[in-house]
């Protein structure tokens, strides 16, 4: 019997062409960061389709009519330091009034532990919904360690958007937070030895940052 993946694949068009990009080892800082950019807006534009809305009224130079707008929680972005960066800009310029929070970890390149390094949060996120963006997923352990200190620092509404992650991540958020909805833009066939996601795209926060 084939196991249940809980992801949702966001497999639009443009964002695997770009990701096709990005995984080529001849693409450079440049282009990685553009691209990576340009993905996690089209990734935000996705994971807010089902955003709930509410009408009000309004008056356009013509005339009085009822419109809609967002009716949700008011919205954060945690970007998991580094590489989570890359992905901040494309989302914040699809939803400009989110506040921001960071969370540093860092993976342990024996152990393959997380390693919190960094917090600071914006002081409601109680009430907001959280999206947690990082371009990898590998072993999960950096982004589930990242989500059980989200939580215990009282957030309540958590989404998790990733670009690539391997079937060992996703069994982890969907075994230890099965209440975060996880997107993201292709699911890789496997880790290697130093839990490096085959075929991946390398290392995403020295490929950003250039510290190849
Ligand atoms: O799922 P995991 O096995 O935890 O691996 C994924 C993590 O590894 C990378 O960060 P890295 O440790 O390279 O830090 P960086 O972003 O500073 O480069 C990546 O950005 C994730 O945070
Ligand atoms: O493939 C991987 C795994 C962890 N972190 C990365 O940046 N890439
Ligand atoms: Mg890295």
């Amino acid at each position: 019997m084939s196991e249940e993946l809980n992801a949702h694949v966001i497999d639009h068009p443009l964002i695997q062409h770009k990701l096709t990009l990005m995984r080529d080892k001849t693409t450079g800082t440049k282009d990685f960061r553009e691209l990576l950019e340009e993905i996690a807006m089209l990734m935000a534009y996705e994971i807010t389709r089902d955003f709930p809305l509410k009408e009000i009224e309004i008056e356009t130079p013509v005339a009085k009519c009822k419109a809609k707008v967002l009716a949700g929680k008011k919205v954060g972005v945690v970007p998991i330091l580094r590489a989570g960066l890359g992905m901040l800009n494309g989302v914040v310029n699809m939803i400009p009034a989110a506040r921001v929070g960071h969370v540093g970890m860092y993976r342990d390149p024996k152990t393959l532990k997380p390693v919190e390094y960094y917090c600071k949060l914006p002081n409601d996120v109680a009430e907001r919904t959280l999206i947690v963006v990082d371009p990898m997923l590998a072993t999960g352990g950096s982004a589930s360690a990242a989500l059980s200190l989200l939580k215990e620092k009282g957030a309540k509404s958590l989404i998790l958007m990733c670009l690539v992650a391997a079937p060992e991540g996703i069994r982890v958020i969907n075994k230890e937070h099965p209440d975060v909805p996880l997107y993201v833009a292709a699911i890789d066939e496997k880790l290697n030895e130093k839990g490096y996601i085959v075929p991946g795209l390398g290392d995403a926060g020295d490929r950003i940052f250039g510290t190849l």
